[in-house]
C-alpha cells in the first residue's frame, strides 16, 4: 500500500477546555499535490497547519512520510511561512534572518537571496525585520519557505497583504514546483491560478472531503437544508453545509460563487 505523504486521522485540537479548534479531521496529502484550504475566519486553518508542523502537540494522529510527527526531530523536508515556526532571536536584519534559517535547514543561502531578488526585494536585505511593512515581512517568510527543495511546503495565507505583481511571481513559483503544498487562503482566485489544485473547506474546525475545483462548478449548490443528494457535507457547530447538485439557490457557477459558503 502506498501511504500518502501526509496522513491524518481523528485529529482534534483544543487550545483550552472550551475551545474545539479542530474537531475530527481526516486528511491526506499526496506526492506533488497542491492542496488549497479555504474557510471562514477562525475556522481552524492555521491551527491545522501548526499541528502538522508539530508546533501544536497532538498524539499520534499525524503521519508524515509514515512517521508520527511527534517522533520527527529534524524534519528538513518540511517548510513553512508561519512566523511561529521560524525561530527568532532578537531583532535581526533580513539578511541575518535569512542566513540563520538557511544554515538551520542546511541550504545554501544563495537560494534564498536569489529568490529575494526574483521577488524584487533585494533592497530589504539590510532592513531590520521590525521595520518591514506587513507585506514585506510576509514576503520574507514566503521566501524562506520557498527557498530550497523541500518535499512539503505549508503556506499560511501567502498572498495576504502582497501586491499583484509579487502575487503573480509567487504563484509562478508554486506552479513550477514539483513539491507538495498545503496553502490556506481567503483568495478564492488562487484556486483557479494554482494549476491542478485540490480544495478542502474548513468550517468550525471540521474539514470537508477533498474536492477538485472542476467538480464544484457543475451547478453545485450551497445550502443547509438539503442533506439528500449531498455531494459534500461540511459539519459546523450549529449548522451543516451541504454541497448538492441542483440549481435552486446559491448555485456555484464559478469559483467566485464559493462566497456562498461564507454566507450560509
Ligand atoms: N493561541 C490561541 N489560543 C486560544 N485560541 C486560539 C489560539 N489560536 C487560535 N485560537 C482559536 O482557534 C480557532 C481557530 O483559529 P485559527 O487561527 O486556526 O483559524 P483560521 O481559520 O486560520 O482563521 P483566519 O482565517 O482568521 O486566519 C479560533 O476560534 C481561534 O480563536
Amino acid at each position: 500500500m502506498i501511504m500518502a505523504l501526509i496522513y491524518i486521522e481523528n485529529l482534534k485540537y483544543s487550545y483550552g477546555n472550551l475551545n474545539n479548534s479542530l474537531r475530527d479531521v481526516k486528511y491526506e496529502l499526496n506526492n506533488g499535490e497542491k492542496n488549497i484550504v479555504i474557510g471562514p475566519n477562525g475556522s481552524g486553518k492555521t491551527t491545522f497547519l501548526k499541528c502538522i508542523l508539530g508546533i501544536l502537540k497532538t498524539e499520534k494522529m499525524i503521519k508524515i512520510d509514515n512517521n508520527y510527527v511527534e517522533n520527527i526531530r529534524e524534519y528538513t523536508a518540511l517548510s513553512t511561512n508561519i512566523k511561529d515556526a521560524l525561530h527568532l532571536s532578537g531583532d535581526l536584519s533580513v539578511k541575518e534572518f535569512i542566513k540563520y534559517h538557511m544554515k538551520l535547514k542546511l541550504i545554501k543561502e544563495d537560494a534564498a537571496f536569489n529568490m529575494l531578488a526574483y521577488f524584487k526585494l533585494d533592497s530589504l536585505k539590510n532592513k531590520r525585520l521590525s521595520d518591514l511593512s506587513t507585506g514585506q515581512e510576509k514576503m520574507v517568510y514566503n521566501t524562506i519557505a520557498l527557498s530550497g527543495d523541500y518535499k512539503i511546503i505549508l503556506l499560511d495565507e501567502p498572498l495576504s497583504s502582497i501586491d499583484p505583481d509579487r502575487s503573480r511571481l509567487l504563484i509562478n513559483i508554486i506552479n513550477k514546483s514539483k513539491n507538495s503544498f498545503i496553502i490556506t487562503t481567503h483568495d478564492l482566485d488562487l484556486i483557479k491560478k494554482i494549476e491542478g489544485s485540490t480544495l478542502n473547506i474548513m468550517v468550525d474546525g471540521n474539514l470537508s472531503e477533498k474536492i477538485s475545483p472542476g467538480e464544484l462548478i457543475f451547478s453545485m449548490n450551497v445550502n443547509t437544508t438539503r442533506p439528500q443528494d449531498k455531494f459534500i457535507e461540511i459539519r459546523g457547530n450549529d449548522r451543516t453545509i451541504y454541497l448538492t447538485y441542483g440549481k435552486e439557490n446559491n448555485v456555484i457557477n464559478n469559483i467566485d460563487d464559493l462566497l456562498y459558503l461564507y454566507e450560509v
